[in-house]
């Protein structure tokens, strides 16, 4: 158990799969792990372990923000010894040629600050996906796939049409709230580390989905997910 988690040792799989909403973590472990259990629900933050084709994989939410994200991934990894953390999130996209409930794949992601931007100082780091997971998460997509640069958002509700007009102007492919922490502490801790993430809505057209379809609606990206983790070769 640690502050925010109360898996026992042992209950969390080195392979962590994180949503950002906790009802998405408990379908993900419903449809596709075997033997999805309940293993941790401090403050309704769902986890459940499992296996697939065999691998053990923890589904847990990760709520939404860089702030929540940094609490449960420097748990998952520093407590719990969790070695492959991909975020399977929803996305905003920046571009026109990227349509609702394509996947996009997180190369690297700029932001303004994170939680870990004080300690770099004046070094604007650069936070990147895992190679070798990108790759295979793209090698197995079954719908439309883009990859490239995204960026991580601190507000949902953005009032800097200035900086959505910097963005699209240099090719960043879709906004959320979470990655760059994450491949922030990835790096950190020589962990592995992807974010996969299904277009929920358009700020060019504003077109969205419905919220029981950003709950449940993104079977690919979770497909991805695990045939990036235990993909051989
Ligand atoms: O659907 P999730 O994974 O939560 O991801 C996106 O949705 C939330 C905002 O609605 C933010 O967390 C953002 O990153
Ligand atoms: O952060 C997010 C997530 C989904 N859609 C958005 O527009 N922003």
């Amino acid at each position: 158990m640690t502050f925010h988690i109360g898996a026992k040792p042992g209950e969390i799989a080195g392979t962590c799969l994180l949503p950002g909403d906790p009802y998405r973590a408990r379908w993900a472990a419903e449809r596709f792990l075997e033997s999805p259990r309940l293993v941790s629900e401090t403050r309704g933050m769902l986890a459940y372990t499992g296996t697939w084709h065999g691998n053990p994989v923890t589904l847990h939410g990760t709520g939404m923000g860089m702030p929540s994200m940094s609490i449960y991934a420097n748990e998952l990894i520093r407590d719990y010894g969790a070695r492959t953390l991909i975020r399977v999130g929803s996305c905003g996209a920046l571009q026109p040629q990227i349509g609702l409930r394509d996947v996009v794949l997180a190369q690297a992601a700029s932001s303004i600050g994170s939680p870990s931007t004080s300690i770099f100082r004046e070094l604007r780091f650069a936070p990147v996906a895992d190679f070798d997971l990108l790759a295979k998460a793209r090698a197995a997509a079954p719908v439309p796939v883009h990859v490239g640069g995204i960026f991580t958002s601190d507000t949902f509700y953005d009032e800097r049409s200035d900086l959505t007009d910097q963005l699209q102007r240099h090719g960043c492919l879709a906004v959320e709230m979470e990655t760059a922490e994450l491949y922030t502490l990835a790096a950190r801790y020589q962990r592995r580390a992807l974010s996969i993430l299904t277009v929920s809505d358009h700020i060019l057209t504003g077109a969205a989905l419905p919220a029981p379809d950003r709950e449940t609606g993104f079977a690919a990206m979770i497909e991805m997910a695990l045939h990036a983790a235990f993909a051989q070769g």
